[in-house]
């Protein structure tokens, strides 16, 4: 089997072997995705029983976070939005729940009570139906056991999951635990993303928090990609009438007044949340108006570095 693999793939092929199962581990760097689907194609076909993963230089891939500066902003509802929602706009994309004390995301993304597997100790992602495979702290650990996780060993669990075999994603969306404690702090400088999008809502206290996480990332050097406000104004779902609960443009003003870009506005909605929790994200609708604009603005920024 292994000479027909090379006879399609050359060098680009390396056969290894997990007991009595066999992986392709494919490099794809510099193909056009349309060659790197012929090449995984035709892999596929010389070795129908072997698993291929297909992966590219580490460089190319460019590596967001979302973060907050407190808990339960709505970080991971924004996180797997704008994943499903760059990737409706024409880019691969990975999500990384590195949320430890509240992994939310196989369930957010659908698939709740998967597990990954590993090929030679790699991760290998786990697909969901919105075309963004993801990797969760949630999917290593029993419920509520990474909590009490000291520092270094999150780092390693964490770290496992960037790692993991991410094959052509161009971009992972890393959800951040909220606050700017030490696990942040060794993501941030270990894995050197492209840049942070940060979530808040519009409270004056909350914004004070989003600055603390904006100073986690401009002090080690992570530029960022600008703010989004969360929950910023409620929509009532028998009348339809909008109130701003929170107050009205807190987030925008903050932005302006900290030189960061404003990235757009979610709106505090029932619907939101009912669809989160049913694991079928607003952003995988074609009628999406929300996560769209904001995606749209970080897939600009990305192409434009
Ligand atoms: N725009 C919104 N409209 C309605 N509900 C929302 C909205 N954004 C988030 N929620 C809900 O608020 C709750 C908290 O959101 P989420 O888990 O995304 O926050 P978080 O900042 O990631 O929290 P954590 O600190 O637990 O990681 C969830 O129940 C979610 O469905």
């Amino acid at each position: 089997m292994k000479a027909a693999i090379a006879a399609v793939a050359g060098t680009r092929a390396t056969v290894r072997r997990t007991g009595d199962r066999i992986g392709v581990v494919l490099d794809a760097t510099g193909l056009a995705p349309a060659a790197r689907d012929a090449l995984e194609a035709a892999v596929k076909a010389a070795a129908p029983e072997a698993r291929v993963i297909v992966t590219a230089e580490r460089a190319q891939r460019a590596l967001v976070a979302v973060a907050s500066g407190k808990g339960g902003v709505g970080k991971s509802t924004l996180a797997a939005n704008l994943a499903i929602a760059l990737a409706r706009g024409g880019r691969q994309v990975g999500l990384v729940d590195a949320d430890i004390y509240g992994p939310s995301q196989p369930r957010l993304m659908g698939v709740e009570g998967s597990r990954p597997e590993a090929l030679e100790k790699q991760l290998i992602p786990v697909a969901t139906p919105w075309g963004v495979p993801i990797l969760s702290m949630g999917q290593l650990v029993a419920p509520g056991q990474a909590i009490a996780w000291r520092g270094p060993m999150a780092a390693g669990a964490l770290g496992q999951l960037v790692e993991g075999a991410w094959g052509a994603a161009d971009t992972l969306l890393l959800d951040l635990p909220p606050g700017t404690g030490d696990v942040q702090l060794t993501m941030v400088q270990k894995y050197r993303p492209a840049g942070a999008v940060i979530v808040s809502t519009p409270q004056d206290l909350a914004l004070i928090d989003a600055t603390r996480a904006i100073d986690l990332f401009t002090k080690a050097g992570i530029p960022i990609i600008g703010l989004v406000e969360n929950m910023a104004g409620y929509v009532c779902p028998h009348c339809g009438e909008a109130s701003d609960p929170f107050g009205q443009g807190g987030a925008e003003a903050a932005a302006a007044e900290l030189g960061i870009p404003f990235l757009g506005r979610v709106p505090l909605e029932l619907a939101i949340r009912r669809a989160s929790d049913a694991g079928a994200p607003p952003a995988a609708h074609g009628d999406d108006r929300v996560f769209a604009p904001i995606a749209a603005r970080v897939a600009d920024w990305l192409a434009a570095r």
